[in-house]
């Protein structure tokens, strides 16, 4: 069905009610409206950017950044070790969510990553379960040429919706960086989806080649079944609150939603089934807490009355901690740099509707997994693996996962940075490239940092945005990886064939660079930020370990409420987080809806059998 007006949902007889029409969101609301016999709603926040430039052209991606119609624009708090700086936190707001906004890299995590989530008490969650559910959503279109470093085993790259391929332009830079690399000691890999995804591949790209368009959660899982009278699309709408209602057994049932439409509030009631949670990791724990599941000491301080006593909300957050740098190239390579003249830009256009070029391209191509092992010395690793036990008063949960953490620091087949290669200048606001220049960076992050956050509401005010606090450095030995990290990624341009193309560093600078140690650090400070990989706020683990939900998705203390966006996650993956948002989706739609489907055709068969026993009885 065509996206619907809120007088049309609240007449609507409601199955499943989906609160954010995200990446995962729409993949959960895709596959239950295959169901015809149920009606499946979602209400997104944002607008459906159908044809919108910056959404679809890979090239332009960047555009979207910034802009209130699609991206939220957070903030985080101060940040406490790290100079009291407040860092951007952008997320997608509409049909697709962060598909939408994100910049089109496509990588899965390895097997260590899932083993990890099943070690900490979710059974079922292991690799080749994720990976059986990746496959189910993405399907790859294989190269022509050799001309990359990938080389994709077809079978565990299909066969879903997202349409994943490589791009069709790679800078000149492209391999010598890889060769540079491969000389410090990171390989290549040829395909890293199989579970290894330890050294540098080239990265492939969620862009359908047919189109050279970003192919996303709403144009794969939402615009081909746009049609469906049993998919109900509400945008423009945020969901303030779930309503609950308490059963005999004392689990609180979900019932349906608040939410404001144009200034106005709306009661939607009467789902029949479930409630589900989609709104992604800093904003499924302000609906939460606005409905009544939290800490009870943060909902009594915003008079909220404690429905459920869940502590875990909102805790827990986590991402891949960043810095990065640029270093001044030869001038004469072709590069992102060169979109800056208008008269390339129009040649780059031209090229696009040939869906080849620079805008049909990712802008990040050149993806390294890398270990602490690569990256320094034995009795360094040591003094990390001690600090991570130093802190005596860690909750038990983060003991746990720490106790999972420790050994991958010394493991070479597990990475701990990725050093991301953008062949043009990183853009911040402290460094503006020049025209003319040429320039090469590095976005450098910590996989798995250990320091935790959180996200809270800080007002009842469901139109505020929550209090963000990533915590960067908030563990000081954060701060040490990721500085030794950017001393190791200072040394690709010191080495051939990238050193006869470099011709100055800008960020850092030559004279912080001179100066090492204290100096790096202060600049890790100065320019940390999140790779935009948050999770861990509503995270799946047991109820006594802080978590918010169980391995099935479900809400504690709660009958039908499920979470199924990435703040599920507990513990930080070493890849980009679509791949496995998109996984989730899919797996809870498999393992919990569709075995709720057969339950309830059994139990039809069994009571029609029940009816043919007793009319027998009563005819015999
Ligand atoms: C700028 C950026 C770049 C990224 N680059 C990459 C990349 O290259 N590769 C990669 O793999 N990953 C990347 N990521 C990460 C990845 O895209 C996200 O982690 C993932 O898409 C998150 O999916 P989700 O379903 O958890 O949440 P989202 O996709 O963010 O979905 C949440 C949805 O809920 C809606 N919503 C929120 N609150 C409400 C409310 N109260 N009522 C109604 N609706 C609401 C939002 O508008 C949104 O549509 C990037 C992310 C960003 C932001």
């Amino acid at each position: 069905m065509p996206i619907v007006h809120i007088d049309e949902l609240l007449k609507a007889q409601i199955d499943y009610l989906v609160v954010g029409g995200g990446t995962s969101g729409l993949v959960v609301a895709s596959r239950l409206s295959e169901d015809p016999e149920v009606t499946v709603a979602v209400i997104e926040a944002g607008s459906y950017h159908k044809n919108v430039e910056e959404v679809d052209v890979p090239g332009l991606a960047n555009k979207a950044f910034n802009n209130p119609l699609c991206d939220w624009i957070f903030l985080s708090t101060p940040q406490a070790h790290a100079n009291n700086q407040v860092v951007y936190l952008p997320r997608g707001k509409g049909l697709g969510g962060s598909s939408l906004l994100n910049l089109l890299g496509l990588s899965r995590g390895s097997k260590a990553d899932f083993e990890a989530l099943e070690a900490l008490g979710n059974p079922g969650w292991g690799w080749d379960e994720i990976v059986r559910y990746t496959k189910r959503s993405e399907t790859l279109v294989p190269l022509k040429d050799n001309h990359t470093c990938f080389r994709a085993h077809p079978s565990i790259h299909h066969p879903g919706p997202i349409v994943k391929s490589y791009s069709p332009w790679y800078s000149p830079l492209q391999e010598p960086v890889i060769q540079a690399l491969t000389t410090l000691g990171v390989p290549i890999n040829f395909d890293p989806a199989n579970g290894n995804n330890v050294g540098t591949n080239t990265g492939l790209c969620t862009i359908d080649p047919s189109n050279a368009t970003r192919s996303y959660s709403a144009s794969a899982y939402y615009e081909p079944f746009s049609s469906r009278p049993n998919l109900l699309v509400l945008t423009n709408a945020l969901v303030s609150k779930v309503a609950l209602a308490q059963d005999d057994d004392g689990l609180q049932r979900a019932i349906g939603a608040d939410l404001i439409v144009d200034g106005k509030t709306f009661q939607l009631r009467g789902v029949r089934k479930e409630v589900i949670l989609s709104a992604g990791t800093f904003q499924t724990p302000p609906i939460l807490e606005l409905s009544g599941i939290g800490n009870p000491a943060l909902l009594k301080e915003h008079n909220i009355p404690v429905l459920v006593d869940l502590p875990g909300v909102g805790e827990n957050l986590q991402d891949h901690t960043l810095t990065f740098l640029v270093m001044e190239t030869d001038s004469t390579l072709e590069g992102l740099d060169n979109l800056r003249d208008p008269a390339f830009m129009q040649a780059q256009r031209e090229l696009y509707k040939e869906q080849k070029g620079i805008l049909a391209s990712i802008a990040c191509q050149t993806f390294s997994y890398v270990p602490a092992s690569t990256v320094t010395d034995q009795g360094t690793i040591r003094r990390w693996q001690e600090e991570t036990v130093k802190n005596q008063r860690l909750p038990i949960s983060l003991e746990k996962q720490y106790d999972i953490m420790r050994p991958w620091l010394a493991n070479s087949q597990e990475a701990q940075f990725e050093l991301l290669a953008l062949p043009g200048h990183f853009f911040r606001p402290m460094s503006t490239p020049e025209l003319g220049k040429k320039y090469f960076s590095f976005a450098l992050s910590l996989l798995h940092p250990l320091s935790r956050g959180s996200v809270h509401i800080k007002s009842t005010n469901p139109e505020d945005p929550p209090a963000i606090d990533p915590n960067y450095f908030g563990h000081p030995t954060d701060l040490d990886m990721l500085t030794e990290a950017l001393k190791f990624n200072l040394k690709v341009f010191d080495v051939e064939p990238m050193k006869s193309a470099t011709v100055a560093p800008v960020l850092p600078s030559k004279n912080t660079i001179a100066s090492g140690g204290d100096a790096l650090k202060e600049y890790v400070k100065e320019t940390v930020g999140g790779e935009f990989h948050p999770l861990g706020t509503a995270s799946m683990l047991p109820r006594v370990d802080g978590g918010v939900v169980d391995s099935n998705l479900k809400v504690y203390g709660t009958s039908n409420l499920r979470v199924i966006d990435c703040s599920i996650l507990p513990l930080e993956i070493s890849a980009h987080l679509q791949s496995v948002a998109y996984a989730i989706g899919e797996k809870v739609c498999a393992n919990s809806f569709h075995v709720r489907r057969v339950l309830c055709i059994i139990l039809m068969i069994v009571k029609g059998a029940d009816i043919i026993k007793s009319a027998a009885s009563i005819l015999l």
